[in-house]
């Protein structure tokens, strides 16, 4: 329709797919649409999970400024945004101060998630029917994200995760057919996420951006 935003979990998985380009630069444009997309994604699970998709958003809107701002050209790749930040200092390595919201941050933040979203599919996929999405959301969370939140955010997290519905139940809500069908979309989607996650965790491991504040 008139909306630009990818509809069905497949459409938001394929847009990580889109995002890497044959020289394995990582577009910034797909790779925001495809954050848009899971964003909803999340909003359609209830309003107990607003004070995540709220991060989320703000982090995203931070980025599609930069991409269409005045120096837009230097953000169409992840790696066109490191070299320039980086060459012209706009980013904090110490604490945050001048730059509190360089692209370089923001990004790490929406890369640690990204990690979970991947370990959480594919606890997903790999899963006995009768799992509990709560218990593969809580461990992949604990593998992933956690060791970046204080405690509060943690316990909050954790206790909304109760509010998720059962495996196959989620498997549907996915919008792609019954649970196997999800099951193949999701084999088929996350050789790409794996693929984006891994370029991005090179590319902030070689420019030593892997901790920033
Ligand atoms: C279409 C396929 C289905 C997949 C379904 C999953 C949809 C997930 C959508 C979004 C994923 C969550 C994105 C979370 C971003 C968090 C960024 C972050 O870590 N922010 C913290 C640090 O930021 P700064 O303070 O340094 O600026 C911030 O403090 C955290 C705030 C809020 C809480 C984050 C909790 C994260 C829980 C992740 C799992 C979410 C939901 C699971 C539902 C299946």
């Amino acid at each position: 329709g008139q909306d630009s935003e990818p509809g069905s979990a497949r459409e938001v998985l394929v847009a990580f797919e889109g995002c890497v380009t044959e020289q394995r630069d990582v577009l910034l444009g797909p790779y925001l649409r495809g954050w848009r997309g899971l964003i909803r994604f999340l909003n359609s699970l209830g309003a107990i999970f607003s004070f995540v998709s709220k991060d989320a958003l703000a982090k995203i809107q931070i980025m599609e400024r930069y991409c269409s701002g005045a120096r837009r050209d230097e953000y169409r790749t992840l790696q066109s945004m490191v070299r320039y930040e980086v060459a012209h200092g706009l980013v904090d390595t110490q604490r945050r101060a001048e730059h509190p919201d360089s692209g370089c941050r923001t990004v790490l933040r929406l890369h640690r998630a990204l990690r979970w979203l991947q370990l959480f599919l594919e606890g997903l996929r790999t899963s006995r029917e009768d799992s509990k999405t709560s218990a593969i959301c809580t461990d992949s969370y604990n593998a992933s994200l956690a060791r970046y939140h204080p405690w509060v955010i943690r316990k909050v997290a954790t206790a909304a995760f109760c509010a998720l519905p059962s495996r196959n139940a989620f498997l549907e809500t996915m919008n792609v057919g019954g649970p196997d069908e999800a099951v193949a979309m999701l084999a088929e989607a996350l050789p790409h996420i794996c693929s984006v996650y891994g370029i991005t965790e090179e590319l902030y491991a070689q420019h030593e951006l892997l901790d920033l504040p």
